[in-house]
């Protein structure tokens, strides 16, 4: 472009900067305002002891959203930026703390800072048992954790632990896996071996026998330590996200290589807190009933009996050596609807092994983030 062009630009554009600098001085002026009256509101929990983090009222200011939009934002983007805004109302109300599979870089980060937003304190922790135990001993509010893959089906440690533990669920969310190969170089010369988290592995495996069958693949703790690794050796390739690259110093060698284009991840919320009914809301069991013909088909009458409907079915060897097994079941509603009520008081009844792990917003399209 040459100056004049430039210039004329420029003279059109500057009085609709203008206009974009008075608008954002309104929008500051309205959000000091929302700011005031969440610390009201933040001072009245701190008086009945109750939890800053409400995901029943936060799904139904999302959804509110979606429907008052006038555009031309899209839904989708209106509601990221809702999801920050919340998330420093929330931070000045009391800072809270969320445990997830670290280090930083990992698709679990992802989740944690797409579900809470960013005005958070992240800990990033080793393992799965260690984001359960910091939840356990209150050392964190609230920890995430992957519990299901599009390809690859449960996380089994999290279905195991979730037994085991005394944790609540709180939220869902799901966001979309891209996995990239990285190197230090951008290329694969010199490089005899690629690492990542076994999952990983196994979802790129087609690609991986197919585009690059002499490297070595090896299972490490996560994506990002393969990264961090990748990192220091030349001849060791990561598969990460492909903004693990930036954070690692790695070059992408190839984006996308999951095996499959709709690759996605379920994540839990979990705390110590129990969610009040958003309206939109689905409650997870687990279950067990005695090793004998038409059990489980008898286990769920009282779901069918009283009009609640199973939106999920995963099940798991009780590893007793006994051939049994304990069924994670989701279930549309919440602990306090009134069909639910009486589903569950009569699964209690009927039931060898009954624990319910909370009742929270489903994850609606709209705040999906996929
Ligand atoms: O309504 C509340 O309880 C608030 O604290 C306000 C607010 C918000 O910013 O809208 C912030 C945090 C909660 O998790 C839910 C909503």
């Amino acid at each position: 472009m040459n100056d004049d062009l430039k210039d004329q630009e420029e003279q059109r554009l500057l009085p609709l900067r203008n206009q974009i600098d008075a608008v954002d001085q309104e929008i500051i002026r309205l959000l000091s305002e929302r700011a005031k009256i969440a610390l009201a509101v933040g001072a009245v929990k701190h008086e009945y002891g109750s939890p800053v983090f409400r995901p029943e009222r936060e799904k139904q200011v999302l959804e509110k959203l979606a429907l008052r939009n006038p555009g031309p934002l899209k839904t989708k983007g209106l509601q990221a930026i809702w999801q920050e805004v919340m998330s420093a109302c929330r931070d000045i109300e009391g800072s809270i703390s969320v445990a997830y599979l670290g280090p930083a870089g990992t698709f679990s980060e992802e989740a944690t800072l797409q579900f809470f937003g960013k005005s958070i304190q992240l800990v990033p922790c080793s393992s799965l048992d260690e984001v359960f135990q910091q939840v356990e001993n209150e050392t964190v509010q609230y920890g995430v954790l992957p519990i299901e893959n599009s390809s690859e089906g449960v996380i089994s440690r999290t279905l195991d632990l979730l037994l085991e533990s005394n944790v609540i669920i709180s939220g869902e969310i799901a966001i979309p896996i891209k996995h990239s190969l990285l190197s230090l170089s951008g290329t694969l010369e010199g490089v005899t071996e690629v690492s990542a988290h076994a999952q990983a592995l196994a979802q790129c495996q087609q690609w991986l026998t197919v585009n690059v069958p002499l490297l070595q693949r090896q299972a490490v703790s996560s994506n990002a330590e393969a990264a961090k690794q990748a990192a220091l050796h030349p001849h060791q390739a990561a598969i990460a996200s492909a903004s693990a690259a930036n954070q690692y110093g790695l070059k992408i060698v190839q984006q996308g290589i999951q095996d499959d284009a709709h690759n996605r991840t379920r994540f839990i919320v979990v705390g110590k807190q129990a969610c009040l009914p958003s309206g939109h809301d689905q409650t997870s069991l687990i279950l067990s009933v005695a090793n004998q013909p038409g059990a489980v088909y008898q286990m769920l009458a009282p779901l069918a009996k009283h009009g609640v409907s199973m939106t999920r079915f995963e099940s798991r060897p009780a590893r007793k050596g006994t051939w049994e097994y304990h069924f994670y079941v989701d279930i549309d509603g919440h602990q306090k609807d009134e069909k639910v009520v009486d589903a569950l008081q009569e699964l209690q009844q009927t039931t060898a092994f009954f624990k319910c792990l909370g009742s929270y917003p489903k994850s609606s399209p709209t705040h999906k983030n996929v």
